[in-house]
């Protein structure tokens, strides 16, 4: 396909980061990040501040820079801040959906979306694509429910990416770490840390997933797809995967059930993602977790050289 012109929302975010930069490396395409404040680093395209919750600004947006596809990484993706004001959380991660897949409708542009393991329950994972979403906390409501706005609209052109534990290194100002960044934190400045020893996931390295939604856009796939590391395992054995992988003390971690640590807002156990059709389809390969618990080492600038 020729290149594209590729709008990201949510730039400044983590996911939005991984994507700006993968976009950003197609050789031809002209890459607009977009993000609610300044930008957070985007040396390479254009920036500009588009706030998805006001339909006027996204109109402007399509009229002035005629995306031919949108990356949609706005939202709201923090489990308890869901919790706590659901209406907010719906207008992010659901009714501002629906705004986008409209405008994409109306001017011609694919969207794809990324979205998660907490679609499901969590009594079945690994899950597969066609496995039956129940969500069990508002957020999972709202990203399901951003799904099916998807394909309740009119817009033919639009895929979904389901990820989850999203771990990198991105640039700026960071309200809320990632797993691994708040895991380092800790560990460097020698705090001990409970993590749950009951929830499943299939980490995922920002990077491996920019390629994956990538590959789909260049594929011009659609429909619902997987993107994840493939390795499965406990947030506790990622912990300490983690504190290996930076030489840092694995005796702080210590186990805690989910429910200890989440009394409002429950998470699904056994969750995570099987990636076969991404990796049939797309021929997308997640590179091995430790391999990329390295990239982020050296990302941080904490890699072995510089330690
Ligand atoms: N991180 C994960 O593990 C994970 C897993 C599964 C799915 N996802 C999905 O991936 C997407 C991105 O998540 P993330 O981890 O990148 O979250 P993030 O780091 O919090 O980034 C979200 C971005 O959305 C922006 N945003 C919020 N409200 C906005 C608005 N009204 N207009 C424009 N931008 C707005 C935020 O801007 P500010 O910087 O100004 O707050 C932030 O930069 C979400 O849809 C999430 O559900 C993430
Ligand atoms: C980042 C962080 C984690 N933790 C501990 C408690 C958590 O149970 C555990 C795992 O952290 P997280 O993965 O950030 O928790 P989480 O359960 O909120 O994570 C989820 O976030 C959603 C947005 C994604 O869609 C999901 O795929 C998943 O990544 O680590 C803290 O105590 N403080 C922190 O700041």
């Amino acid at each position: 396909m020729l290149p594209p012109r590729i709008l990201v929302t949510g730039a400044n975010g983590l996911v939005g980061q991984a994507l700006t930069r993968a976009a950003a490396r197609w050789p031809g395409a002209d890459v607009l990040a977009t993000g609610r404040g300044p930008a957070a680093a985007h040396d390479r395209g254009g920036y500009a501040r588009l706030d998805v919750l006001d339909g006027d600004a996204v109109d402007r947006a399509f009229q002035d820079f005629a995306p031919d596809v949108v990356l949609h990484a706005a939202g709201l993706a923090q489990v308890e801040p869901c919790e706590a004001d659901r209406e907010a959380c719906w207008a992010l991660n659901v009714d501002a959906v629906g705004t986008m897949a409209s405008a994409c409708h109306r001017h011609g542009a694919r969207l794809v979306l990324p979205s998660t393991d907490f679609v499901f329950d969590g009594k079945g994972g690994p899950y597969a694509e066609d496995d039956r979403p129940a969500p069990i906390n508002a957020y999972g409501r709202s990203k399901l429910a951003a799904e099916n706005a998807m394909k309740a609209s009119r817009l033919l052109d639009w895929a979904v990416a389901r990820t989850t534990m999203v771990f990198g290194a991105p640039a700026g100002p960071e309200p809320r770490l990632d797993f691994v960044r708040w895991l380092v934190r800790e560990l460097s400045a020698g705090r001990p840390v409970r993590v749950p020893a009951d929830q499943l996931r299939t980490p995922t390295y920002d990077d491996d997933l920019a390629d994956g939604i990538l590959r789909i856009v260049r594929f011009k796939r659609t429909g619902v797809f997987h993107v994840s590391g493939r390795e499965q395992l406990s947030v506790l054995d990622f912990a300490r995967r983690v504190a290996e992988a930076f030489d840092l003390d694995i005796g702080l971690i210590s186990p805690a059930t989910t429910e200890d640590l989440h009394p409002g807002a429950p998470r699904p156990l056994h969750a995570g993602l099987l990636i076969l059709r991404a990796e049939s389809e797309l021929g997308y390969h997640p590179r091995p977790l430790d391999v990329a618990l390295g990239a982020v080492r050296d990302r941080l600038g904490l890699g072995v050289s510089e330690a």
